[in-house]
């Protein structure tokens, strides 16, 4: 943000595939580069990444695709001049060439701005050291930082001289599961997982205190704990009826006044519940359908399974899909196999003023084609496309490297990533165009394609180091700004 100056900047959200017109991002930064093999899964990472590759050869190109969208004079013509700078200064908040866009928005960038007030900046240090455990010489040092150095620090948990202070955030990049936009609120999370909780912190401090959100501190919405959470024994603070959490990955805003909630490895019943009654008290939507999915680290969040491509189409995992005829029989199993139930998928329906009375609905497939129809108004036939294109073992093999969580741009255009071969196909067989990422910014540059004419396009992002931290593109946006479907 170039101004000091308060100023408003339209935020609104109702649907998951309106044209985008700002997000928040944020781009790998040097803490990815620390992770140790040891940390990685505690860290929520599978594996170790190369910090550059994954920057160069994957990200940025993320960047350049959303700023040819969303702020297209910050890169028109000057794709081969950006990409010719070995130093990258085009991506580095607070450096000079930044890209500096208010409409990709890197949350890096807000927090220098924000900590550039005193008194943010002492409540900050002093919350993090907190959390961190830090000691009392430790929160000295940190005062001595620039604002923009410090939120590289409190982001990366380690200095320019490469010393580590505390933790990286490498989660970070997932900007998705720190909120999320519903209509002109802004729902907070609070995360599951220890490893994002120092996120959840930066991420409240932004919101309330930066100027992009001034017209909305009203409308930030934070979710409750259980009033009692102090007092309860240790394992019963464990138990997800007791516990309140919830993830952005988990919440999807599919139609003006309908909101998914899903109940996941990550997000409880009990915050589901939370979330439900606040929205309904502040009539921010009508419907507000919960989707229990297993709890399993393959699926993590609910835009892990599913996601929406255009008005009548979705990406899902077929295998949590409708099942058919066959699979119903197992019923009589189940009945015996009390723990096969809870890998199931479940959908309840709840609607403001009936919210006793919720309507069950039978799979994904039936969920998803009323949303187009009867919220989004389609009278196109809804269409699905299968993880892998539902061939065995392709299916689960691609969902693990997030073939169903892709980031619609507007109507029918996609970014995804570029290593799921057989649901790329399954595109195709539905008319798609599926062009990688420098292949459709060469033709932008060209003159060739055009973001606005753009259709029913696959963007494929390279993906082979990004998909080592078990989230796509979508899970990589929070969108603030789309237009109304
Ligand atoms: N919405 C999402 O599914 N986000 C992906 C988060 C991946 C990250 N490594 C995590 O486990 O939290």
């Amino acid at each position: 943000m170039k101004t000091d100056k308060p100023s408003t900047y339209t935020i609104r959200v109702s649907s998951e595939v309106g044209d985008l017109k700002r997000l928040l991002i944020h781009s790998p930064d040097r803490g990815l580069g620390k992770v140790v093999p040891s940390k990685a899964q505690d860290w929520l990472f599978e594996d170790i990444v190369h910090l550059d590759t994954m920057r160069r050869d994957e990200y940025d190109y993320y960047v350049k695709l959303l700023l040819y969208f969303l702020d297209p004079e910050k890169v028109r013509g000057r794709i081969a001049e950006i990409d010719a700078d070995e130093s990258r200064s085009f991506y580095k908040p607070g450096a000079e060439g930044y890209f500096d866009s208010d409409r990709v928005v890197d949350l890096q960038s807000l927090l220098g701005f924000i900590l550039k007030d005193e008194v943010i900046r002492t409540k900050l240090i002093a919350s993090i050291c907190g959390i961190e455990k830090c000691s009392y010489h430790t929160q000295l040092e940190l005062t001595a930082h620039e604002p923009d150095e410090l939120a590289k620090i409190f982001i990366s948990g380690s200095l320019s001289d490469e010393r580590m202070l505390f933790s990286p955030l490498p989660n970070l990049i997932f900007t998705r599961d720190i909120g999320i936009v519903i209509n002109d609120y802004i729902l907070l999370n609070r995360p599951a997982k220890a490893a994002r909780t120092r996120e959840s912190l930066l991420a409240q401090y932004i919101f309330f205190h930066h100027p992009m959100f001034v017209d909305y501190r009203d409308k930030i919405i934070e979710i409750p704990d259980n009033d009692k959470h102090f007092l309860l024994p240790e394992d019963e603070k464990l138990n997800d009826y007791n516990r309140s959490t919830l993830e952005g990955g988990d919440v999807m805003m599919v139609a003006p006044r309908h909101l998914l909630i899903g109940c996941s490895e990550r997000t409880t019943l009990y915050a589901a519940q939370q979330v439900m009654r606040i929205l309904f008290a502040k009539n921010v939507v009508d419907t507000i359908t919960i989707v229990k999915i297993p709890k399993k680290r393959d699926y993590m969040h609910i835009d892990t399974i599913f996601t929406q491509v255009k008005k009548n189409m979705w990406v899902l995992l077929h295998s949590l899909g409708r099942q058919g005829d066959e699979a119903r029989k197992k019923d009589v199993l189940h009945f015996f196999a009390a723990q096969a139930l809870d890998q199931e998928l479940k959908i309840m329906q709840f609607h403001k003023g009936q919210e006793h009375t919720p309507i069950e609905i039978e799979n994904l497939e039936d969920l998803l084609a009323e949303i187009s129809r009867n919220d989004l108004g389609c009278q196109d036939e809804v269409k699905f496309i299968y993880s892998g294109n539902n061939e065995f073992p392709f299916g689960d093999r691609e969902q693990w490297t997030d073939s169903c969580n892709l980031l619609a741009l507007k109507d029918g255009v996609v970014i995804g990533y570029d290593r799921n071969d057989k649901t790329l196909d399954a595109f195709r067989a539905q008319g798609f165009r599926v062009l990688s990422a420098a292949d459709l910014l060469a033709q932008f540059e060209a003159g060739t394609l055009a973001p606005d004419t753009l259709t029913d396009t696959f963007i494929m992002l390279p993906s082979a180091e990004l998909s080592r931290a078990r989230g796509g593109s979508h899970c990589m946006s929070m969108p603030i700004w789309r237009n109304d479907p």
